[in-house]
């Protein structure tokens, strides 16, 4: 629910909501440290007036002389451990609350990524409104819950203080008591307005910010540098940074300067009201009503009672922005799934009979053209099967829909005749060892780069070295200064702060065999999907690898991706794509014989090889 639209009574049931979620959450963080964070506050809050009336009662003992000097000890020490109290409980409040807020914030940012982990598929990761609601969730799930304990205690410290005035002004002029209290039902309203713009402002900068954020990134890393610096392109890029920068601010600026007209006019009732009691009270008192004691009590009355309550209603206007915002971190924790999941989900068991594509198809948006336009194809069990096609034939689409990160809009997948709808996606993702085209370089340590892929895996050394091994980098890593141990990075330290060492970069290649060795490492599962895993590898390692998974393989479900058809004419099965729908299927020979458009493709490959090198091709258009 957006808390900025709906009627006012679905936005105060939404805001409540918001209200109890986040004390939930805080008392979850640390119900000690919201005890301890109250205690103090309120102490604090009552310590002006323990002060005074010591005061008085000290005062009272020194102006009746005879009485008994050990009371006025103890009103003395009464003074100097309310004093002692004055200075010390704001500091602890401060500090209680401060670890507080790090509880609460470790507490939501673990709900958020929970939360995140849970989408079973890639969309929510690739819509850029839930994006953006995703960076503002993060900052309020961290912030809120903190800052509206903050401001309940302050709110509530500010009535004790409030009543305490405005019983004082009440006694002297009951009808400007009551002014000076009703005057602030417009200043409420006109702050929660503000409060509600500055909410909104936070969302409608969200793209902006965030794009600034991403030019911030790319500006500053290490993969970007080399392109940037050959081509001078770091100005372009920096200017597009700034322009939304700009934008943000204009944005911050209209909603400062709405604010500003607002607490203007504020301002200004709030001094006609004291302007319009001041002459009551000198009237008042030229008439001989009141005392000039009582004007000087009433003046100060009148501006504590206008000061309070400014300061509550700016805590209630800051409050209510803080729910607005945590509105996101709970649209982002409640969501509900992203891919539908069957209850009770049917087991996955090992694939026997084969996938099959029926009359598939599939868009990545509705408003995107169709990828696949009623695909029908079958995996069989045991066989590899290379699928083949131009640049965005939809080649790494299928082994996607394969993983089940998407559902297709028409049509089946089904495992062993079990529509993959059916089915436990982690149940799923069990049975699958994949290398997709956009790899993970993980600034990680080489054995954790390799175990992510099988976690069990991790502090499995010989297990991490066999799967290096198939994949041809196990020299390459147990070379490296710490072996498996050493830290694939080189944006970040290895060890400590005081023995820092600098990480290691790998080559692309040595990369891809990484990558290859996590999905290895996961052991014999009953489907492999390898999506260009050799494009950057030199062809005597090529060679390697896949002859090494072949022979890895050689009874196993495989789906082969490569623009390099010499690598995949093995394959069983190779599976022309065009147009969303296959186009020719059958064994490298078939195809040769059926001189199509596979066979036009291979012999340009090979020509490129053999002949003219300036004719050399790929299947790719790009
Ligand atoms: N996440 C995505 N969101 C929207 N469109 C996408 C996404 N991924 C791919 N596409 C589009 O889907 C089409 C198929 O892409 P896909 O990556 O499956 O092609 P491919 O055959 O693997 O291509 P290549 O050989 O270049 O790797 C392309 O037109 C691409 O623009």
């Amino acid at each position: 629910m957006d808390v900025s639209s709906g009627s006012r009574s679905a936005r105060l049931r939404t805001l409540l909501g918001g209200l109890r979620h986040a004390v939930r959450l805080g008392w979850q963080a640390g119900p000690g440290l919201v005890v301890g964070v109250a205690l103090c506050t309120v102490a604090a809050a009552v310590m002006p007036v323990a002060a005074a009336w010591l005061t008085k009662l000290s005062l009272e003992l020194i102006t009746h002389p005879g009485g008994d000097p050990r009371r006025l000890l103890t009103v003395g020490a009464g003074l100097v451990a309310v004093g002692l109290a004055t200075a010390l409980l704001p500091l602890a409040a401060r500090y209680l609350r401060g670890q507080f807020t790090r509880e609460v914030g470790a507490l939501a940012q673990d709900g958020l990524f929970g939360a995140a982990e849970r989408f079973t598929g890639l969309s929510r990761f690739e819509d850029p409104v839930f994006l953006d609601r995703l960076r503002l969730a993060q900052y309020s799930g961290c912030h809120a819950p903190g800052n509206l304990l903050g401001g309940v205690l302050t709110v509530a410290a500010g009535a004790l203080t409030l009543a305490g005035f405005l019983g004082s002004l009440f006694a002297l002029n009951a009808g400007m008591a009551v002014l000076v209290a009703m005057s602030a039902v417009p200043a409420l309203a006109g702050q929660l307005r503000v409060s509600r713009r500055r909410a909104a402002t936070t969302w409608e900068v969200g793209p902006y910010e965030r794009r600034e954020h991403f030019y911030q990134e790319v500006l500053t890393s290490v993969q970007a540098a080399k392109e940037l610096r050959l081509f001078a392109a770091g100005g372009y890029l920096r200017n597009l940074m700034n322009d939304n920068r700009r934008r943000a601010n204009a944005h911050y600026l209209r909603t400062d300067r709405r604010e500003l007209r607002t607490q203007i006019s504020l301002a200004m009732l709030s001094a006609v009201i004291a302007a319009a009691g001041l002459g009551w009270a000198l009237h008042a008192a030229w008439q001989g009503r009141i005392s000039v004691g009582d004007v000087s009590l009433f003046v100060a009355a009148t501006a504590g009672v206008q000061s309070t309550l400014t300061s509550l209603i700016t805590e209630i206007a800051n409050g209510h922005q803080q729910l607005t915002l945590f509105e996101h971190y709970r649209t982002v924790v409640d969501s509900p799934a992203d891919l539908p999941v069957a209850s009770p989900a049917a087991p996955v068991g090992p694939l026997r009979g084969g996938i099959e594509f029926r009359d598939v198809w599939f868009r990545y948006a509705p408003d995107q053209p169709w990828v696949l336009r009623g695909l029908n194809l079958t995996i069989r069990p045991g066989r590899s099967t290379a699928l083949v096609g131009v640049n965005g034939a939809g080649k790494s689409t299928i082994a996607k829909l394969l993983c089940r990160f998407y559902d297709p809009q028409r049509g089946s997948i089904t495992w062993d005749g079990a529509d993959l709808r059916e089915l436990d996606p982690a149940a799923l993702r069990e049975r699958i060892g994949a290398v997709f085209q956009d790899f993970m370089h993980y600034d990680l340590s080489a054995a954790e780069n390799i175990g992510l892929g099988s976690l069990d895996a991790l502090t499995d050394r010989e297990r991490l070295e066999h799967a290096a091994r198939l994949a041809g980098v196990h020299e390459t890593l147990r070379d490296l200064p710490d072996g498996y141990d050493t830290l694939l990075s080189r944006v970040f330290f290895q060890g400590d702060a005081v023995n820092a060492r600098l990480g290691v970069s790998l080559s692309g290649g040595q990369w891809q065999r990484v990558a290859l060795a996590r999905a290895l490492v996961r052991g014999e599962r009953d489907l492999l999907l390898l999506d260009e895993p050799s494009s950057g590898l030199d062809p005597r390692a090529e060679y390697e690898i896949h002859k090494a998974l072949l022979r890895h393989r050689s009874d196993r479900t495989s789906v082969l991706i490569s623009h390099r058809l010499g690598a995949v004419r093995d394959a069983d099965v190779l599976v022309v794509l065009d147009d969303g729908q296959v186009a020719e299927q059958g064994t490298h020979v078939d195809l040769m014989a059926l001189d199509g458009r596979y066979a036009r493709l291979f012999r340009m490959q090979a020509e490129g090889y053999q002949g003219d090198p300036l004719n050399v091709v790929t299947t790719g258009k790009g």
